[in-house]
């Protein structure tokens, strides 16, 4: 049963604004997309287990928490997944981090694969799959398979914004794989742009149009 969370913090809300203004300038897309992926990197560990351990503080020993449970690794869907590893890595910045570069041909929508580097122990970790964008599914959706192939069986998929086509596309292929998402827009058009959507977020990030 595939779960779905809209982060909806005030302040993620905000920041998101400030994405989708297309008045933002480069620079600044970059350095707020950033505070947004720490923001979703605190919501999306939330239930990552603790276990106690001794320790002794200045004044006196005591079992404290800490984080023992599966390690993390995080993908990145290249390019624009970049632009939330970043931010990720600010607060977890142990964790192992794998590639995939993805890039949609604009004709058919399909993903086409050019890239991938994975940690070699990936299967025994869980993983984040990054993208900012849920539009089709598509790409999101074949990153999840190459990462079943490669053994993993604990991820979790984090996007800024997501189409319902997307949601539904994305859900249909790995229901188990939970989604969180900054926020659910209302279509995508006829491109495969997801409206009102920020545009394309690699573009938006990179300054390449
Ligand atoms: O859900 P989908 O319809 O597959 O679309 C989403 C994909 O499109 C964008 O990547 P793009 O192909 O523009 O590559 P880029 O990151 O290199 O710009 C985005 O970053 C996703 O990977
Ligand atoms: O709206 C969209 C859809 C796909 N990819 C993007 O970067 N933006
Ligand atoms: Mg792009």
């Amino acid at each position: 049963m595939a779960t779905i969370t809209v982060l909806d913090h005030p302040l993620l809300r905000h920041k998101l604004t400030l994405l989708r203004d297309k008045e933002t300038p480069t620079g600044k897309f970059r350095q707020v997309a950033r505070e947004i992926s720490l923001l979703m990197a605190y919501e999306v560990t939330r239930d990552l287990p603790l276990q106690e351990i001794d320790i002794e503080t200045p004044l006196e020993p005591m079992r404290a928490d800490y984080l023992l449970g599966k390690k993390l690794c995080i993908v990145s869907i290249l390019r624009a997944g970049n632009g939330i590893l970043e931010g990720m890595l600010d607060l977890v910045p142990s964790a192992r981090v794998g590639h995939i570069g993805l890039y949609r041909d604009p004709a058919t929508l399909q993903p086409v694969q050019y890239y991938l580097k994975l940690p070699s122990d990936i299967a025994d970790r869980l993983v984040i799959l990054v993208d900012p964008m849920l539009a089709t599914g598509h790409s999101a959706a074949a990153a999840a398979s190459r990462l079943r192939q490669a053994g993993v069986t604990a991820m979790k998929f984090v996007c800024l914004l997501a189409a319902p086509e997307g949601i539904a596309a994305f859900t249909g292929a790995h229901p188990d794989v939970p989604v969180f998402t900054g926020a659910i827009d209302r279509e995508l058009d006829s491109h495969g742009y997801i409206r009102p959507g920020l545009g394309d977020a690699g573009d938006r990030f990179y300054g390449t149009r």
